[in-house]
């Protein structure tokens, strides 16, 4: 169970952006988090994810605080995928996706577990581009790379930044289906930030809107994403459109 308690936080120098928040992240589900631009909602995802320390509050991890857990142990189960991937010059698919075992090897030089790489490489379609060099690929692909990467910590906790921002409509869909089979297939808790409310609505089961630091309210994206609070938090006009691929939120 991941939950933060009365969390606050401030970058150096500048007033709380996050005051005495409590959030408890649904097991098994897809959540989204959703909100303008600058509302918190990577602030939030850092601070979830140990990446960003709590000014004050605690976010538990399993009960315990996860600043009390040595980050290998928070590395196999908590994984990553980041807006902003670091940049490797000269790493194949293969080589990279293997850095996921790193919080299980004892040393960095001990031997790498090739079965579980090979085995997260077939279930994404990435075996035939296990020799190709990352930076040779399409943004499409290298997307599904870091994903292989992520899911190669075998975590119980998946978090994505904004996942789709760099895909075309089509590997969007694809990429936001595959989490989905992911979810359904293993169990894994997924969290990932969305700017596009109608993928929101459809790919998520519980929905946390933000704006200015807080939560506005949570719940099932049909309870959250109501036209009245979309506008209102947005400052757009907006309709709920129900279709027979299910309800779609339109701006006008
Ligand atoms: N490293 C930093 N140092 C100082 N201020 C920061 C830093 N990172 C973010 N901020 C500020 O904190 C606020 C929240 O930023 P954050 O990136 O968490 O919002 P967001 O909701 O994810 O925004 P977006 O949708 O634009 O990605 C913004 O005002 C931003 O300028």
């Amino acid at each position: 169970m991941l939950k933060a308690e009365h969390l606050t936080f401030a970058y150096p120098g500048q007033p709380n952006l996050i005051q005495d928040l409590q959030i408890t992240i649904p097991e098994h589900q897809i959540t989204t988090l959703i909100g303008p631009n600058g509302s918190g909602k990577s602030t939030l995802l850092q601070l979830l994810t140990r990446q960003l320390r709590p000014t004050s509050g605690t976010v538990f991890l399993d009960d315990k605080d996860l600043w009390e857990l040595d980050a290998q142990t928070s590395a196999q189960k908590i994984a990553i995928v980041q807006q902003q991937h670091q940049l490797y010059d000269e790493i194949t698919v293969k080589d990279l996706v293997q850095l996921g075992r790193l919080p299980y090897q004892s040393t960095l030089f001990s031997d790498p577990d090739n079965e579980n790489t090979a085995s997260i490489l077939q279930q994404l379609n990435l075996t035939e581009l296990a020799t190709k060099l990352v930076n040779q690929l399409s943004g499409g692909q290298a997307q599904r790379v870091w994903l292989a990467l992520a899911l190669n910590q075998h975590p119980q906790y998946l978090f994505l930044d904004e996942p789709t921002t760099y895909l075309d409509l089509h590997y969007q869909a694809r990429f936001l289906a595959q989490l989905r089979a992911l979810n359904q297939s293993t169990g894994l808790t997924i969290v990932m930030i969305l700017h596009d409310l109608n993928q929101a609505l459809r790919y998520s089961d519980y929905c946390c809107l933000f704006a200015n630091g807080q939560l506005i309210t949570t719940g099932t994206p049909d309870e959250v994403l109501t036209a009245e609070r979309v506008a209102s938090t947005f400052k757009i006009n907006c309709d709920l459109v129900q279709t027979d691929h299910g309800p779609v939120l339109v701006q006008y």
